[in-house]
């Protein structure tokens, strides 16, 4: 089983990741992590903690040479702007509580719920671990999933096809030349669509307010029988929706045509299947976004996540002091105004993670020779059965 847990806080020293399940003697591209970590830092709209950031990895154990040694991977992204907050988030040393602390709680943030369930007074307790800062492991550990199934020319991307309602309906579209996007700041197909979203995002930050959209992922060259309908906990549309989910800002996930399925009749949502000799087994259509029954059918994989406008608003909302009761406007910690670019990159990476568990899982192998061996035995048997690449 892939598992990882994350650990650290927004301005604390680092983030800490650590991934167990990684099979031995996957080679490590420590340049493509980063070049990963780098895309989530970018994208038009992000403020001003990300001119302070340069983040990359630095492993801590679990690889030797650049190869994978089987256990654990141990992963920092160290915080630049810790050295601008060490008197306040020293862990080992009596820290100053009161001049970084949040009283007046955020709408949309974890602030009041967080000081009621853990009873601080102080929202800073809360907000430096709930912040997206966070997602900065979750690309790194994505990245190396990633790298784990180029070994098996699984492809990963990921692009923005809303941001704040402008958006491109064509690319609702799934017959869409998918090859070669974009990977500019706003990543739209669309090149015309990139301006009227820049004037988008600066009309509502000249006032104060946030935007959120739409980001795609699709997944490329993936074998049948990823997930089970076996178990409910085994479904991989599930998996996905709940990692995705879990991811700081989503509203709401969709696989294929997704919530367009209540309104559409049988015929027009069901993927018809043929078999051709050439071709092997085939679909008409890709509707239901390369999942059936909680298992990848083999063709593309096609998600697509809403999130939510940054809740921290230049122009504040109306909110109560957390100690005294008494109502405030919420307070303005520095913001991004949009990061839905990066969020692509975060989802994509988080989608890389789930896949990759169950493709292990499926293939099953303690390194990669074992794994590239059962690989090649299921694509035998595959093809006994009709299903070709
Ligand atoms: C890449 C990324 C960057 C974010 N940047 C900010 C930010 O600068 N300011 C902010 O208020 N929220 C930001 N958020 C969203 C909050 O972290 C998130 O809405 C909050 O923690 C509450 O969690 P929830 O929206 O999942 O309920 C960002 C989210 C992502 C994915
Ligand atoms: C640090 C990151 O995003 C942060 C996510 C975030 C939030 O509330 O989620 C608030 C902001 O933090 P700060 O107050 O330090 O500027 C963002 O910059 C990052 O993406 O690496």
């Amino acid at each position: 089983m892939l598992r990882y847990l994350t650990s650290g806080e927004s301005h604390g020293q680092s983030l800490i990741s650590i991934l167990d399940g990684v099979p031995a003697n996957i080679e490590l591209d420590f340049e493509e992590i980063n070049k990963e970590l780098k895309k989530r830092q970018g994208g038009y709209g992000r403020g001003g903690r990300m001119q302070i950031e340069r983040d990359k990895i630095n492993i801590l154990g679990g690889v030797r040479g650049k190869k994978t040694l089987g256990g654990p991977i141990s992963i920092e992204i160290k915080n630049k702007d810790y050295e601008n907050w060490t008197k306040y988030m020293n862990p080992m040393e009596a820290v100053d509580l009161e001049t970084r602390k949040v009283s007046n709680v955020r709408p949309g943030h974890a602030d009041l719920v967080g000081c009621l369930k853990y009873d601080f007074e102080d929202a800073r307790n809360v907000l430096e671990r709930s912040s997206a800062r966070e997602t900065a492991s979750r690309v790194a550990v994505g990245a190396i999933c990633k790298q784990i199934l180029k070994n098996f020319n699984v492809e990963f991307t990921s692009h923005v096809v809303n941001i704040g309602g402008v958006e491109d309906k064509n690319l609702y579209e799934f017959d869409y030349i998918k090859e070669n996007v974009d990977t500019s700041q706003i990543r739209c197909v669309n090149k015309n669509l990139e301006e009227k979203i820049i004037e988008r995002i600066d009309k509502a930050k000249s006032e104060g307010d946030t935007l959120g959209g739409v980001v795609e992922i699709r997944v490329k060259n993936i074998i049948p029988g990823l997930g089970s309908y076996t178990q409910f906990d085994k479904k991989i549309d599930g998996q996905l929706a709940m990692h995705l989910m879990a991811t700081q800002a989503i509203k709401g996930v969709e696989i294929g045509i997704g919530f367009d399925v209540s309104s559409l009749a049988g015929s027009c949502v069901m993927d018809e299947i043929s078999y051709d000799k050439n071709e092997g087994i085939k679909r008409a259509t890709n509707r239901l976004g390369g999942i059936e029954g909680g298992m990848t059918t083999g063709e593309e994989i096609i998600i697509r996540c809403a999130m939510k406008p940054i809740p921290t608003l230049y122009k504040p909302l109306n909110s109560i002091n957390i100690n005294t009761l008494e109502s405030y406007s919420a307070s303005i910690e520095r913001s991004d105004n949009c990061a839905v670019p990066a969020c692509s990159v975060v989802c994509e990476n988080v989608v890389a993670f789930v896949i990759c568990n169950h493709f292990l899982e499926k293939i099953g192998g303690d390194n990669l020779n074992d794994l590239k061996s059962n690989y090649n035995s299921y694509i035998k048997r595959l093809g006994e059965r009709g299903w070709k690449r």
